[in-house]
Order: C-alpha cells, then structure tokens, then sequence
C-alpha cells in the first residue's frame, strides 16, 4: 500500500523548514510520497495577512515543480472553509481508498489537536509523525500508539518570521524554496509594494 505523509499548513508562504521536514519525513519515515495540503482558512487563525489561498496554492506548486515525491494538494480549495482536517482526510480516503495517509505535524500544531474538530478520531485513525518546533514542548503522549516521534532537525524559520521581514522591505531569498521570492515580489504579496529586479 502507497503510504504517503500529509503535511497541512497555511503556507503563507511556503518555506524552507516545510520543504526540509517534508525531504527528511520522506527518506526516514518510509514515505512514498508527501503532500503538502493547502488551508484555505485555518479554523483557529485570524489573519490580516493571509493572502489568498490560490496564491499559497501556487507557491507551493513552484517550490514542489519537478519533484514527483512531493505534491501541492488542493483538495480543501473546493471545501468548505474553515478547513476542518478531519473532513479533508475522509474526502482524501474516499478519493484514493488504496492509500495509507499519516499526518506530520510540529510539536506546535499537535499542542491543539485536543480542540479539532473530532480531534480524538484524527489521533485513534492516523499516524501522526510529530517533531519539534522551537518553544513548543511535546505534551503527554502516553496514551497516544499512534504518535511517532521523530528528531527532525529543527530549523528555526516560519512564515511569520519571513512575512515580518519582507513587510520591512528585506531581503528574504534564501528563507525561501527557489521562484517563491519572485513569485512573492511580482504580485507585490506581504510588502504591499510591487517591485522588481
Ligand atoms: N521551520 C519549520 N520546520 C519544520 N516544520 C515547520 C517549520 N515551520 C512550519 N512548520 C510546520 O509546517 C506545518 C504548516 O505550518 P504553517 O503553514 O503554519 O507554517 P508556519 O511557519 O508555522 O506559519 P506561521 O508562522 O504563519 O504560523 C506545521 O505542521 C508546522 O509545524
Ligand atoms: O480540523 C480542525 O479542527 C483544525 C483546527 C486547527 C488547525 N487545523 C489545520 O491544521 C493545519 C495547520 O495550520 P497552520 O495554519 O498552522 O499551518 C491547517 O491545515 C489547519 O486547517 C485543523
């Protein structure tokens, strides 16, 4: 059976801890393939400076382009927003019943699981492969089988942290994967000014 990683985030924008920790759940976490789902909406995040879902969807498809082991999914652009994970993995089961899809996730993200909606199904049902964020401790996983901890290395870069900087007008080229500066600097996303190069 094809089991492939599914990574859900934001990705606003993509970066390069996302791409890192997909390269390195892939060649340790025996993964055929990783998919990186794009929210539209995250049920827990109000954003100002989420830009549009299609633009995310689209740098994600630049950095993937040419690496047939790592794929853009737009499944939740045509669902329901706020995205609700556990309603994406039954559309994704129901679409490719012949796959084994496990969910990675920082240690950020597992910290809220407990709120999702059916969160205690998502952690019975799946596989989730956790590694650490910096200034988020793993919680109690006793009673969690399902939870494979890893030791990713951890790379101390987010979206906020880039968005931040390109809204001072700096330079972020090599915080992100190759053609999403550009794309980023085209359409004029998080500095509010379009400029060229
Ligand atoms: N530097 C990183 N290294 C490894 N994983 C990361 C890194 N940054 C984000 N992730 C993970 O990628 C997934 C999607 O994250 P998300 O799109 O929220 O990125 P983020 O950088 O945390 O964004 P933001 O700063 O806007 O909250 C989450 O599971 C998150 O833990
Ligand atoms: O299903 C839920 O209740 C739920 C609650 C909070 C977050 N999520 C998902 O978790 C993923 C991580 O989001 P983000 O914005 O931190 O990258 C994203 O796909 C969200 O839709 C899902």
């Amino acid at each position: 059976m094809t089991h492939i990683g599914l990574l859900f985030g934001s990705f606003n924008p993509i970066h390069i801890g996302h791409l890192a920790l997909a390269n390195y759940m892939r060649e340790t976490q025996a993964m055929d393939e990783i998919w990186l789902v794009v929210s539209p909406q995250n049920p827990f995040k109000i954003s100002n400076d989420l830009t549009s879902g299609d633009q995310r969807l689209r740098m994600v498809q630049i950095a993937l382009r040419n690496r047939p082991h790592y794929r853009a999914c737009d499944v939740e652009m045509s669902m329901p927003v706020p995205s609700f994970t556990i309603d994406t993995l039954r559309v994704l089961e129901q679409q490719h019943p012949d796959v084994n899809f496990s969910l990675i996730m920082g240690t950020d993200i597992i910290q809220s699981i407990p709120q999702w909606r059916n969160g205690q199904e998502i952690v019975a049902r799946y596989r989730l492969y956790v590694y650490p964020r910096p200034g988020y401790d793993l919680p109690d996983l006793e009673a969690t089988p399902n939870v494979v901890v890893t030791d990713a290395p951890m790379l101390d870069v987010s979206s906020t942290f880039i968005r931040q900087h390109l809204k001072n007008g700096k330079d972020m080229c090599f915080y992100l994967p190759a053609g999403v500066d550009d794309y980023i600097r085209e359409h004029a996303l998080y500095s509010g000014a379009a400029t060229s190069r």
